[in-house]
């Protein structure tokens, strides 16, 4: 098993520079995350580690090895796509055992580590079955399979998940945390979907047009984001941000009427714009005069989401309990601790600390 670093790495298409000179450390056995809005540079970035586009500049290193120049097959990573790609005349098994049958290995050899396979991935039962006969979730299972039978040093998944629908999509990352836990190899997983990011990853790398905006555990990007873009990315659903005003050393915000907010950071200078970063979660409504109301309540089963506007166009969402009983239409205040709002500098949007 390896680590993989990344030291400077480039990726240019013609003149047009898509990543940025990245640094970036993935421990042995690490699971690392790549999240981002789409056009990041996430699969750019992950086909530059298994060797699948050409590094424009820097360096990319698995365990001790340089492998900026190598062949994708002498990297040592195993890649699964979105697509399966497996081949449709082929059984499960031959499917697997493929890519050992073509670097030559002792029949013997094959048939162990595809059984080994096998085994972890539950598939003992459809070895003989061709890939038609296989359920989404299966085929994606024999497209793992595929990989962990080459033994890699690391595995890349390019959103493996995709393609399925949503109650598969939560049984396969399930299987797949289970799958780290269990072979223990460093594993580099490319996802849009923030939970799946939230739920697999040691860490998780939030990129955004070719930069890493912040690198860090699922837990220390939620509870401490560097600026506002992450803030916003991490957590479902998404951060409330409120324009504000710094005044008389507390922030004004029109939103919250006539109440300043007490900050306990250190602001920008008098009249400078700030944002106010709020999370559903802590905040709650309460029937008053306002320049929000209550708009649509969403009812989930034990919690509903419920939407406040202000006739403009400021949008904003509290996690409620879904027996509140608050009328849609009626005018609402926030009510929150002001220790559990953030704040970030309305030009930068850096974390005001
Ligand atoms: N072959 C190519 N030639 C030119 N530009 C490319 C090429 N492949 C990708 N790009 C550009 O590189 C950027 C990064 O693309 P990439 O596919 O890595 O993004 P992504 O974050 O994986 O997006 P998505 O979530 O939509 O898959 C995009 O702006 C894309 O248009």
């Amino acid at each position: 098993m390896s680590g993989v670093t990344l030291e400077k790495a480039v990726k240019k298409y013609g003149e047009v520079q898509v990543i940025h000179g990245l640094d970036l450390e993935i421990a042995e056995g690490e699971f690392c995350v790549f999240v981002g809005p789409s056009g990041c540079g996430k699969s750019t970035l992950l086909r530059m580690i298994a060797g699948l586009e050409e590094t424009s500049g820097g360096k990319i290193h698995i365990g001790a090895r340089d492998v900026t120049r190598v062949d994708p097959s002498d990297r040592g990573v195993a890649m699964v796509f979105q697509t399966y790609a497996l081949y449709p005349h082929m059984t499960v098994e031959e499917n697997m055992g493929f890519g050992l049958r073509m670097t030559g290995h002792p029949k013997a050899e094959i048939r162990e580590k595809v059984s080994e396979a096998a085994r972890i991935l539950k598939l003992e039962d459809y070895l003989k079955r061709k890939p038609k006969a296989l359920s989404g979730g299966q085929r994606q299972r024999v497209a793992i399979g595929r990989a962990i039978v080459r033994g890699p040093e690391v595995f890349l998944f390019d959103e493996p998940l995709s393609n399925l629908d949503a109650e598969l999509r939560v049984d396969m990352r399930v299987e797949i945390a289970r799958l780290h836990k269990e072979i223990g190899a460093t594993m580099i997983y490319v996802t849009h979907d923030q939970v799946e990011a939230m739920t697999l990853a040691d860490k998780i790398v939030v990129l955004r047009a070719g930069h890493i905006e912040q690198v860090g555990s699922p837990m220390h990007l939620y509870n401490d984001p560097d600026n506002r873009f992450v803030a916003g990315f991490i957590g479902s659903p998404s951060m409330n941000f409120l324009e504000g005003t710094v005044s008389g050393g507390k922030v004004h915000c029109p939103l919250l009427g006539e109440t300043a907010i007490d900050a306990h950071v250190a602001l920008p200078s008098e009249g400078s714009r700030v944002l106010v970063g709020l999370r559903p979660q802590v905040l709650s409504v309460e029937e008053g005069p306002s320049p929000l109301k209550l708009d649509i309540r969403e009812r989930l089963g034990g919690v509903a989401y419920d939407y406040l506007v202000d006739g403009k166009d400021a949008r904003i969402v509290v996690e409620t309990r879904a027996d509140e009983e608050i009328p849609e239409g009626t005018e609402v205040r926030l009510v929150f601790d002001p220790a559990d709002a953030m704040f970030f500098d309305g030009e930068t949007e850096a974390r005001l600390r």
